[in-house]
Order: C-alpha cells, then sequence, then structure tokens
C-alpha cells in the first residue's frame, strides 16, 4: 500500500490534533441542545469514531450512505441513498460528519434531504475541504484542514475501495488510477 503514497499529507498525530480540536468545538457549541452525529459511509466511518470520543457532551450517533464516486477517482454527479437514517429527525441537532468536502454535491443532496425531515438546526462537519473543486455552494461549520486539488487516501478515504485502513492521510500517486484505467 505504501508504494501507491506519492507524499503523506497529515500523519496520524495531526489528524489527533485536528480531530481533539474539532471535538471540543462541538462540545463548547451543542451544550445543552439536542445533538445528533450523523455519520456518512464509508468514508467518514474513521473519523466518526475518533470525532464522538473527543466530544464530551451527550451526542447521539447514526449512520447513512450515499453513493456518487462509483470506483474511480471522478463524481458521477448522481448521488443515491444507499443506506437510510433510523431515526426520525424531529427536535435534532444535526451536525452531518462527513470525510471530505470535494464538488459539495454529496453534502447539498443529504442537506436537503435531511432538511425536508424537520430537525431543529442542521450543520456540517469534515476533516477535509477542497474548495477549488467546489461546483455546488456548500460550506461547513467545522473543518479540519482545507487541502489542494489532489486525490487523497487514508483515514476512511478509498480509491476503488482500498486504502481506508491506512492509519494517515496520504496523496495517491496518479499512476494507480491510471494504469487502472479509471474514468
Ligand atoms: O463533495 P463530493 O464531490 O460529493 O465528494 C465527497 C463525497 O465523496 C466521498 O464519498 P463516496 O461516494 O466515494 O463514498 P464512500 O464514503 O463510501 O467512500 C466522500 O466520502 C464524500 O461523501
Ligand atoms: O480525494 C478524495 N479521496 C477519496 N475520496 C474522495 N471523494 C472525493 N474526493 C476524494
Amino acid at each position: 500500500m505504501m508504494q501507491d503514497i506519492e507524499e503523506v499529507l497529515f500523519t496520524e498525530r495531526q489528524i489527533a490534533v485536528i480531530v481533539e480540536r474539532i471535538g471540543k468545538e462541538i462540545s463548547r457549541d451543542y451544550r445543552g441542545k439536542n445533538l445528533l452525529l450523523v455519520s456518512v459511509l464509508k468514508g467518514s466511518v474513521v473519523f466518526m469514531a475518533d470525532l464522538m470520543r473527543s466530544i464530551d457532551i451527550p451526542a447521539r450517533i447514526d449512520f447513512m450512505a450515499t453513493s456518487s464516486y462509483g470506483s474511480g477517482v471522478k463524481t458521477s454527479g448522481v448521488v443515491k441513498i444507499v443506506k437510510d437514517l433510523d431515526i426520525e429527525l424531529e427536535g435534532y441537532d444535526i451536525v452531518i460528519v462527513e470525510d471530505i468536502l470535494d464538488s459539495g454535491k454529496t453534502l447539498s443532496y443529504l442537506l436537503d434531504i435531511l432538511q425536508s425531515r424537520g430537525p431543529r438546526s442542521i450543520r456540517i462537519c469534515t476533516l477535509f475541504d477542497k474548495p477549488e473543486r467546489r461546483e455546488v455552494d456548500v460550506q461547513a461549520t467545522y473543518t479540519g484542514a482545507e487541502i489542494p486539488d489532489a486525490f487523497i487516501v487514508g483515514y476512511g478515504l478509498d480509491y476503488d475501495e482500498k486504502y481506508r485502513n491506512l492509519p494517515f492521510v496520504g496523496i495517491l500517486k496518479p499512476s494507480v488510477y491510471e494504469t487502472a484505467g479509471a474514468d
């Protein structure tokens, strides 16, 4: 796996510092509220597992899965719900937990859908943001780090379902997806 990584962007330790900081911000902002963390599978699962443990106020969790990237490095632009939430959203203060905000299509679609279910409030928390790539206007309230336009993997993020289990985040060598003939 390491031979496919061009450059390590964030070490395990650097990610831990970022996650700890976001956990403190959310704990401060949601004290006394009815916090529901919604993790968007599968990419955000590692971030979610660490983030929820750095939040020191009561919080519920739920999961939903969308699909838009297929197996390549480009979004198809069509977002599908593959797994929906288990609970009704009325009365909850929702924080959507994402690994990466790229074109914005996934989160804009999710925001619309979840908003229509009548939660008390809804905000976005993303570990990484690639502002240069934005096609739809979506902004996160909580952002771990802004990153350049490069395809990253690790700490939950995949290419073709691989590399999610790397403990750090790195830039994937373009030769990996170019030789795979991905679109
Ligand atoms: O801003 P966008 O261009 O929509 O891209 C961001 C989305 O793409 C990735 O998900 P993907 O569909 O690859 O699923 P995964 O989380 O299972 O890897 C990522 O986890 C975000 O959900
Ligand atoms: O850079 C990325 N890596 C993995 N998945 C992604 N989904 C959008 N951008 C990315």
